[in-house]
């Protein structure tokens, strides 16, 4: 409602996105009915696309059709609210027979490069590691930014002469933050450059899990023989091994027999060796042999970087300021980020909207506590001393010139009213007490009454913060 309808002239990616989607709805319909129902009905059932914010399906026969219209229309259209669709459009045709094979992409046109289901960047000999790596997990789609420069360059290094550089690289960091990316980027790096180099990658949980299977069907020897010769073997979340005194053991061997034959050890955690409790000191300290190093939450700039990136591959054409709303809203993990990206799509294609601001905003409320207005002390007294030619020091400072002390009052009542600070809170900013802040603000409020001058520099001024911060309503 009051939405711009989408000019057709706009052609909307909505089949890079639509599998996603389609992905989303399954899972809740999944959660809503018996799984009998699911695999007869849902799971032959193929989308053909978002056309005109209504999502298509494909279904067997006119049978079928009819059955889904009777029978899960609802439930469908309850998915896509979930989804954010406003007016939720779902409908059916039947695909024919012969072509149901190969329904995808072929009917979906025009079909843009689809991300949602990533080609493998390069075909890596060997099967078997194409299952196990990511194919978008490569170096070329990994975003550097200060805050992962120096695990990144270790990665790199470590790609480059495997063995040799840095033995084993621990990198650590929070969930969500790329450390299995960097790790497979390795793997791709070396994949591609000696194909015959044997790469493992596993989770410390399935590492723990196969080696409690090999005791109990008596396959040690092999489980050793699998890990003990690899050149490369990645393990995530080494965390997990805490506590687990057999695991420890047997890893301990596996990586000494690695180590000594010089073969490539790269290890994630959430925490620094020293912060795994009830490792084995023998292990921890065979960790911090090598290079340990760190990822960081990304800073806006990065956020920004990674979600142009994300969007540029899925062949999504998003405003930057929409970019940089959806980077605002999302700021420590990098999963949950690319996530906020796919509902702000699947919503504007669902809705048949044209990306914008007031879109994003509306298709990430249900996910995200609705953003306070978090402007803070510092970017009021920039933005006053940027309007009125003067300098953050003078504002902050004690000097009494008209020139000054009018973008001071200024400042400290925009802060009184965007900011949840206190006047003491304020007049301490500005090295002065609380009765100070109280009279400035008074004294703004009286003048913007009178001065026509004073009441637009203050409103452009509070524009420019909220412009910063908050996303633009709807009108
Ligand atoms: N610098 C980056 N550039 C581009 N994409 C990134 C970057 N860092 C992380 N990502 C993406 O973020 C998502 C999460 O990354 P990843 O799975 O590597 O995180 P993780 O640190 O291993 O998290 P966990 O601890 O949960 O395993 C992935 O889709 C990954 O591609």
């Amino acid at each position: 409602a009051g939405m711009p309808a989408l000019p057709s002239s706009q052609p909307q990616e909505v089949c890079a996105i639509s599998q996603e989607i389609w992905s989303d709805v399954l899972a809740y319909v999944r959660n809503n009915i018996s799984e009998v129902e699911y695999h007869t009905w849902f799971a032959p059932v193929k989308t053909l696309g978002v056309r005109e914010g209504s999502l298509v399906l494909g279904v067997r026969n006119s049978f079928a059709q009819e059955w889904f219209r009777k029978h899960y229309l609802e439930l469908l259209e309850d998915a896509l609210r979930s989804l954010g669709a406003e007016h939720p459009q779902v409908s059916f045709e039947v695909l024919p027979a012969v072509q149901e094979a190969m329904i995808l992409p072929e009917a979906a046109a025009p079909t843009p490069k689809v991300a949602a289901a990533p080609q493998p960047v390069r075909s890596s000999p060997d099967p078997e590691l194409s299952k196990i790596l990511n194919p978008k997990y490569t170096f070329e789609n990994f975003v550097v930014g200060p805050n992962n420069n120096l695990a990144h360059a270790a990665a790199l290094a470590v790609a480059e002469s495997p063995g040799k550089a840095y033995n084993p690289l621990f990198i650590y960091g929070d969930v969500g933050l790329g450390k299995t990316h960097l790790m497979h980027a390795v793997g791709h790096y070396l994949a591609e450059k000696y194909p015959e180099k044997r790469i493992a990658y596993v989770s410390t949980e399935s590492f723990t899990n196969e080696l409690i299977n090999s005791i109990r069907d008596d396959k040690t020897t092999q489980f050793r023989d699998r890990y003990r010769s690899v050149d490369l073997l990645l393990v995530d979340d080494i965390q997990f091994l805490a506590r687990k005194e057999r695991t420890q053991e047997e890893f301990f061997h596996t990586f000494n027999a690695l180590y000594e034959n010089h073969k490539q050890i790269i290890l994630s955690s959430d925490r620094p060796p020293k912060d795994i409790q009830t490792l084995e000191g023998r292990l921890r300290s065979r960790f911090e042999w090598g290079l340990i190093t760190d990822i960081q939450s990304p800073e806006f700039e990065t956020r920004v970087a990674i979600l142009k990136m994300n969007a540029e591959q899925a062949n999504i054409n998003i405003p930057q300021e929409v970019l940089e709303l959806i980077a605002r809203q999302v700021t420590t993990n990098i999963r949950e980020l690319e996530g906020a990206l796919m509902r702000v799509v699947a919503f504007s294609s669902l809705n048949n909207v044209p990306f914008s601001r007031a879109v994003a905003s509306k298709a990430l409320s249900n996910v995200f506590a609705p953003q306070e207005l978090q402007v803070e002390m510092s970017e009021v007294v920039r933005a006053a001393a940027q309007l009125f030619e003067v300098t953050t020091e003078q504002i902050r400072g004690t000097g009494r010139a008209r020139d000054i002390v009018v973008p001071r009052q200024i400042a400290m009542y925009l802060i009184r009213e965007l900011t949840p600070h206190s006047l003491p809170e304020i007049g301490q900013y500005f090295g002065r007490d609380h009765s100070t802040v109280m009279h400035a603000v008074s004294k703004v409020s009286e003048s913007i009454k009178k001065d026509e001058e004073m009441a637009a520099q203050v409103s452009r001024l509070r524009r420019h913060l909220e412009g910063l911060h908050e996303p633009e309503g709807e009108h």
